[in-house]
């Protein structure tokens, strides 16, 4: 369609949204080429690609953040320019982002009125609006509950009635289910029929394409920057899907046989770590977890409570649980950037509770961080200076005392072609790859020293389905060669496929123990968010945990 020539529409048009023509060009990359996308009213309509496909830097561009090279956006018929995001909402596009900007010590009424009117003395009129947004759209929320206190999917219909408070009619999600649990997700999907019933469209981003092809009406496919097809979800299956996406088949995570030895490589004692506690020693989130952090009896909350687990060589055992239920600080107590208030952490025999961080990696500690953006990279670096994060003192990046940066180079040049991380080149920046590129960057910076220990939290989060495959599959390896594996991850699929062992973590405790080969993802969703099942093996109360765990 070539928007300028053709005038507004008089009557009342089925599109949304059309953006037509769009290029958009990066140094050295050709980010959107001539990208066609066309939504209608009262659709959900999806877009799925390859990581680096464009679908981000698309969606910049119709969020207002981004400014295209050519091409143009038609909002309602109406050809439009955007220069910033506000110039976007008020043409009613907002967008929910995959890392919720809410500030946790506001109310829900605050957080949804901040930026659009004067917090203070917030009128009766905010708090009628948003019980009546929430009302028709079956949304739930609460305005007076403090964010704080909010699970992740609660987080994420706020998010949501807060783009709806500014009156989008065309909301863009990106990657909405990559945090919740499976009965989550149908309640997500609940909410997007609500809204497409009242005529609103929803542009959904996505590498689940289980999900894709159940919640959308239309799915437009990006390729290496350019629209290759478009896909009726009742016509289409996720091969179809995928193989139109990347090339290839859909990938299982399944793992074929067993390789666990009865040889302890980690070994985690009692470890109890207290909201206020474990001195923090480098960056990482606020503790976060189910309530409030100081109990009513005035008793520092322990985010983490007595666990103890044994990982074999050749295992990896599995944690489920909601964010937030004392994941961070038990990544945090292993990797060393948290110092547990009690209980030991022994590798390969050795008591390792007091090593600093930088001595648990060079002993072979691997790590995949839970967020990539703040603990995995150095944003503004060159790619092979992130070659060298976490690993200044070791080869190739190292030489005796000094540093060898050809080394570091060569190796990402390596790791960039193994691991197929679209970049032009290794001195760009870490910021500039697209988000599942930089997972690949730093997946394959950890496997690359062979580590004896790998703490992966969503080691695919974000990634395609073919780098999907190419990740479980040099995880498998890495176990068939010993490698001992701590997995964090909120797609259950992957839990449940890739581990041994599996465990529910909830309110800081290991709660239950699941069977990988038996257990369903719905039954691991439902004792994640506290509810019994009975397939899972509760841990009793009274019983010593490292009992079981051996
Ligand atoms: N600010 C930037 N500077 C340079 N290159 C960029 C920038 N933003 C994006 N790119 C490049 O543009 C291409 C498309 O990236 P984009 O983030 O849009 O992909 P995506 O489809 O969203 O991928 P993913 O599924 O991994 O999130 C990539 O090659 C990326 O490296």
């Amino acid at each position: 369609m070539d928007a300028s020539s053709s005038p507004p529409l008089t009557a009342p048009s089925t599109v949304a949204v059309e953006l037509a023509g769009i290029t958009k060009r990066f140094p050295g990359v050709v980010a959107n080429h001539d990208i066609h996308l066309s939504v209608r009213k009262g659709t959900v309509h999806a877009l799925v690609g390859e990581n680096g496909a464009g679908k981000s830097t698309l969606m910049k561009i119709l969020y207002g953040m981004q400014k295209p090279d050519e091409g143009t956006i038609a909002v309602d018929g109406e050809q439009v320019s955007f220069s910033s995001p506000a110039d976007a909402i008020t043409r009613g596009i907002g967008m929910v982002h995959q890392h919720f900007m809410l500030a946790d010590n506001l109310t829900v009424l605050e957080n949804v009125v901040l930026g659009s009117e004067k917090l203070h003395g917030i009128g009766a009129g905010a708090r009628r609006k948003i019980k009546e947004i929430s009302d028709r759209y079956g949304l739930g929320v609460r305005p007076d509950a403090l964010v704080e206190d909010l699970g992740v999917a609660d987080r994420q219909r706020v998010e949501i009635l807060k783009v709806l408070f500014r009156g989008a009619r065309t909301l863009i999600l990106d990657e909405p289910t990559a945090v919740l649990v499976p009965q989550e997700v149908a309640a997500l999907f609940a909410n997007l029929r609500e809204l497409k019933a009242e005529g609103l469209s929803v542009i959904f981003i996505s590498h689940k394409l289980g999900e894709v092809l159940s919640v959308a009406d239309e799915i437009t496919v990006i390729r290496r920057g350019t629209t290759v097809g478009t896909a009726v979800p009742a016509e289409t299956t996720p091969r179809q899907l995928a193989e139109m996406m990347v090339g290839s088949e859909l990938p299982t995570p399944e793992t074929a046989e067993s390789t666990v030895t009865d040889q302890p490589v980690i070994t985690v004692e009692n470890l109890t770590v207290h909201a206020s506690g474990g001195a923090s020693l480098g960056p990482e989130a606020e503790p976060v977890g189910p309530g409030s952090l100081v109990e009513a009896a005035g008793e520092v909350k322990k985010v983490l409570d007595d666990v103890s687990f044994t990982i074999h060589a050749g295992e990896v055992m599995g944690i489920a649980g909601v964010e937030g239920n004392g994941q961070t600080e038990l990544i945090d107590a292993l990797i060393g950037t948290k110092n547990a208030d009690s209980g030991t952490i022994a590798f390969l025999g050795e008591d390792i509770t007091p090593w600093p961080t930088r001595k648990r990696r060079e002993s072979g500690v691997g790590y995949i961080p839970e967020d990539r953006h703040r603990q995995g990279l150095l944003l503004e670096a060159p790619l092979w200076e992130n070659r060298i994060l976490g690993h200044v003192t070791e080869a190739p990046n190292a030489k005796g005392f000094w540093l060898n940066p050809k080394g570091a180079q060569d190796d990402t040049r390596r790791i960039v072609e193994e691991y197929d991380v679209r970049t032009p080149g290794i001195d760009v920046t870490a910021a500039s790859l697209s988000g599942g590129n930089q997972q690949k960057l730093i997946v394959g910076r950890e496997m690359s020293h062979n580590p004896k220990f790998l703490i992966a939290a969503h080691p695919t989060r974000g990634v395609d389905v073919g780098a999907q495959a190419q990740i479980w599959d040099r995880i498998r390896e890495a176990r068939r060669e010993g490698l001992a594996v701590l997995l964090i991850s909120a797609d259950l699929d992957e839990l449940i496929g890739l581990s041994d062992t599996l465990r529910v973590i909830y309110d800081g405790r290991l709660v239950a123990d699941a069977d990988p080969a038996t257990v369903t993802p719905e039954e691991l969703g439902s004792a994640m968010t506290g509810a019994a099942s009975g397939h899972l093996e509760h841990v009793e109360e009274e019983a010593a945990p490292e009992d079981e765990a051996r």
